[in-house]
This record gives structure tokens, sequence and C-alpha cells, in this order.
């Protein structure tokens, strides 16, 4: 193939031999290219120009494998709904790391890309409506400035897949930090290969947190990196409300990066018990629960490292429980900091807890949209239009610019730290919805790049964007995403 600028390795081949299982992409009969991000390709040192949009379209379902691949299925399990199970890719191959530019180390990999050992009962494949809804959403949360694994292309196969309807079939080529989660450790841990424990641990460690490589505890050390990074991701998932909806152990990653968009959505109106997933029955990974199920993971996390954090069992539990105890006043510092810049409240005084809960529980009570409360309160200062009278019925309006007066750079200041953290357009669920039917049902792609483009300047303000900004009407309300696995 020319050359667009590979230079694969694979250092996770490298690994104990019960990580993986080397295996290609099952080829598919007739691939076509649906989606290639090319701002990304760039970012990544690779130029797909040179490649016919067939040779685009083969590469991209792994019908020819670009030079230098090795590619591998990574084993691991998970707590599905708190449930253990040992899974590993079922239809994922990664391709191996291609070094960016910037000198970054990033897997390249497939995901639909066939039957694997860890399939169980499932096909390998995946359908195109949901491919393109990770690409959409994964790239609107890297515009969001959220960590996150980001999409370089969605090819159709040209077979069917079987789901309540047959379906397009279509390998979406995602790009991540890496693909290990909490569940590759407890995989390790259930297979109980200590050494092959500890090589992981040494691997992590070196891939993500390398200033971390010389500490004597190295499992501890990598869990309280993994705790700090998770706590920063998730309170930004609380501040656009993103719902991530499976938020399984196989789907936290290492590397702190938002993984795996199955069912996951962006909330409408203001409710903390919002679910979108059709398969959340009992609000497991509702939006105010996503902390609690944060913590909860980390602890499985904990308990997988147990064994290397000290070889006396109780002092190793003493050591773990010391890193995950103050994991909720953690949060709720950080919660209250991002909560303050949305409010545009610089520093912290003592009533900001109250003036911001006693906002959230109005806009609970109201049904209120949460993206747009914020986008007016951010541009409606000082809040004389329709919000500001219902705010003021309560008083909170006032209070809340007396204390925007109250900070340093007054108003101003605190309009300008909303406009940087308020986003003015988000991946609501009936665009999304509209943008897939339209392209995996019409293989019309305009509704989805005209969205794509929107959602690349989340916080930018434009006439263009108003039909992106609109909570839904009711005929248009989503209230169940499916993972259509
Ligand atoms: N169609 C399928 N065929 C085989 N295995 C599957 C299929 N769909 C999902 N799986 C496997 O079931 C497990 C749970 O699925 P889940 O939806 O969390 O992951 P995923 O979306 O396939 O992948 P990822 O977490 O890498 O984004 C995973 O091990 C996944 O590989
Ligand atoms: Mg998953």
């Amino acid at each position: 193939m020319k050359a667009v600028g590979w230079s694969l390795e694979n250092s996770f081949g490298a690994l104990p031999d019960l990580l993986f299982t080397p295996l290609a992409p099952t080829p598919v009969t007739r691939p076509t290219l649906v989606a290639l991000n090319a701002p990304l390709a760039k970012d990544l040192g690779l130029d797909f120009s040179t490649l016919s949009e067939q040779e685009q379209a083969e590469l991209f379902t792994g019908n020819r494998l670009p030079e230098g691949a090795q590619p591998l299925a990574q084993a691991y399990a998970g707590h599905q709904f708190g449930h253990f199970t040992m899974l590993g890719d079922g239809r994922a191959i990664v391709l191996g790391e291609q070094t960016t530019p910037s000198g970054a180390r990033v897997d390249i990999q497939f995901k639909g890309s066939g039957r694997t050992p860890y399939s169980r009962n499932g096909d390998g494949r995946a359908a195109l409506g949901p491919m393109l809804r990770e690409y959409i959403i994964s790239e609107a949360m890297a515009a969001l400035g959220i960590p996150t694994t980001r999409s370089l292309a969605v090819a159709a196969t040209g077979e069917w897949v079987y789901r309540e309807t047959p379906e397009p079939g279509a390998i979406l080529t995602r790009v991540a930090a890496s693909h290990l989660r909490v569940g590759t450790f407890q995989y390790v841990a259930m297979r109980q290969d200590l050494s092959a424990l500890a090589k992981l641990t040494q691997y992590a460690l070196a891939r993500h947190y390398p200033e971390r490589l010389g500490d004597a505890n190295p499992a501890l050390s990598l869990l309280e990196a993994v705790i700090e990074r998770q706590l920063a991701l998730i309170v930004e998932w609380m501040r656009v409300g993103f719902i991530h909806g499976v938020m399984n152990t196989d789907n936290m990653a290492i590397s702190g990066e938002t993984i795996d968009y199955g069912p996951c959505a962006f909330m409408d109106a203001y409710h903390r018990e919002t679910v979108f997933s059709s398969i959340d029955h009992a609000g497991r990974y509702a939006y105010g629960n996503q902390p609690t199920i944060a913590k909860w993971n980390l602890a499985r996390l904990a308990e997988a490292l147990l064994p290397l954090m000290d070889a006396e069992q109780n002092r190793a539990v003493a050591l773990a429980e010391a890193a995950i105890s103050d994991f909720v006043p953690r949060y709720n510092a950080l919660w209250l900091r991002m909560m303050g810049d949305k409010f545009g409240l610089e520093g912290e005084e003592e009533g900001d807890a109250a003036l911001i809960r006693e906002l959230l529980d109005w806009m609970q009570d109201e049904g209120a949209d949460f993206t747009r409360t914020f986008h007016g309160l951010r541009d409606g200062l000082p809040l004389d239009g329709e919000l500001g009278q219902a705010l003021s019925l309560t008083g909170w309006r006032q209070r809340w610019l007396a204390r925007l007066q109250r900070n340093a750079g007054g108003l101003a200041a605190g309009q300008a730290v909303m406009a940087r953290v308020n986003p003015v357009v988000i991946p609501r669920n009936h665009r999304v919805e509209e943008a897939l039917e339209a392209a995996s049902k019409e293989g019309d792609l305009g509704p989805m790049q005209a969205l794509l483009a929107a959602l690349a300047q989340p916080y930018a303000e434009g006439p263009e964007l108003a039909r992106y900004q609109e909570s839904p009407k009711p005929d248009e309300r989503v209230y169940q995403t499916f993972c259509g696995t």
C-alpha cells in the first residue's frame, strides 16, 4: 500500500500470552468508506489522500492491513451490571500502536471486525448505526475537551448483521491511548498469574503514568493514578450532562479516557436519575449515580491489584482502602469547583454549594434543559429575560448576581469562565438519531456532516447552530438508547 505514514508497533504483543490472541480481522465482502476523520488523521501523522477510495475502504475494513500491523484480540474480564464475567475483544482487533508526530503512542483498533476466541455467542460484527453513533459522540466529547477515545473512520462491510432487524454492517476504526481496562487487571487477577499481573502493572505505568515508574509500590501507585484520572473524568461528564450508560468495569479505561459509546446519551432536561440505556432497568448507571459507580469500579481495580500491593493481605487491604477512602470528598470538592465555574463564581464562598444546589433542584423540579439553562445564564446576564424572571421569583437571581459582583473580576470574569465551560451545542439524542437514520437507512450523510460540523466547536455561538441547541419537541424526544450489539 502507498505510504500513508504508518509507524505501527505492538508493544502489547510482548506482554504474557494469556492477555491476547494473535488474530487478523475477518475479511468483508464489499467494503465502502462511510466517514473519514481528516483532522484526526493529520494529528496521527497519517495521510490517506494517496489512496483511492476503494483502497481506503479496503484498509478500514481490514481487507488490506496497514504495514507493520500485528493484529490481536485482547483478553479482559468485567463486572457487567455487577456480575463478573470473563470477556475479551469479541468483535474488536487491535492492529498496533501508532506513534504520532507529537510523540504519543496510540492504539489503532477495529470494532466490528469479526469473531474472535472471546466472541461467546456474538457474531463479531457491528451495525452501521451504532458505529456512526460512537463516531459522532466520541468526536463531540473530544471537541468538548473531555478525555476520550477517538474515531478515525467508519467503513461499511457490505454485509448484513442481524439484530432486531437486518442492518448494514460496519467497522469503526478507533484510536485510544490504550485499550487497557479495569477488566484487563481483573482478568489477570482471576487467572492468578502474579507475574503477568506485575508485568501488566509496569506496562500500564510506562504507557500512561511514566512519572510513577520508579515508585516503591507500583500497584498502589497505579491505583492512585487511575483514581485521580477517573475523578477528573467523571466530573467532566457531569459538567456536560453526559451519561455513559454502561459503566461496567470492562468499559472503564486505565488511561482515564471515556471508552465504549454504547447506549450513552447527553441529558436534555436536568434530572439526576436520568437513564437512557434500554438495558439499565434499575438505573444503576443513571446520571447522578456515575460517581458512586466509578468508586465501585475502582474498588474492583484495587481488589485485582491487592496481591501486588503487599504479600500480607491485611496490609494490602489497608493500603487500597486508604487510597480509595477519600474518593467521595475528593469528588465533591472537584464537583463544586466545576459547578462554580459553570455558574461563573470566582474563588469559593461559604454559600456557593447551597446556591448551586438550589438552582439544580429548581431545574430538576421544572424539567429545565441542562445545557440551555447554563447557556442562558452565560449569555443572558444580567438575566432580565424569561429565565431571569422565573429565577427572580425565588430570589435566586438576585443572590447569584450579588455573588458574581463579589468576584475579583466582577460579572465579566464570571461570564468569561462560563463561556469556557458551558457548551452551546451538545450531541442531542434527537439530532443524533435523525442523522443516523438518514445515514444508515437512506445513505444520506448530509445531516451527519452538518451535525459533526456544529459539534466541532461546541462553545461557539452562531445563528446556524439554533437547530442543534433546541431541546427536543415532545414528538422528537428519545427516551431510550440501544447498544445495538
Ligand atoms: N456482536 C458481538 N459479537 C461478539 N462479541 C460481542 C459483540 N458485541 C459485544 N461483544 C462483546 O461483549 C462484551 C461487552 O460488550 P460491550 O458492548 O461492552 O463492548 P463493545 O461495545 O463491543 O466494545 P468496547 O468496550 O471495546 O467499546 C465485549 O467483550 C464485547 O467484545
Ligand atoms: Mg465494552
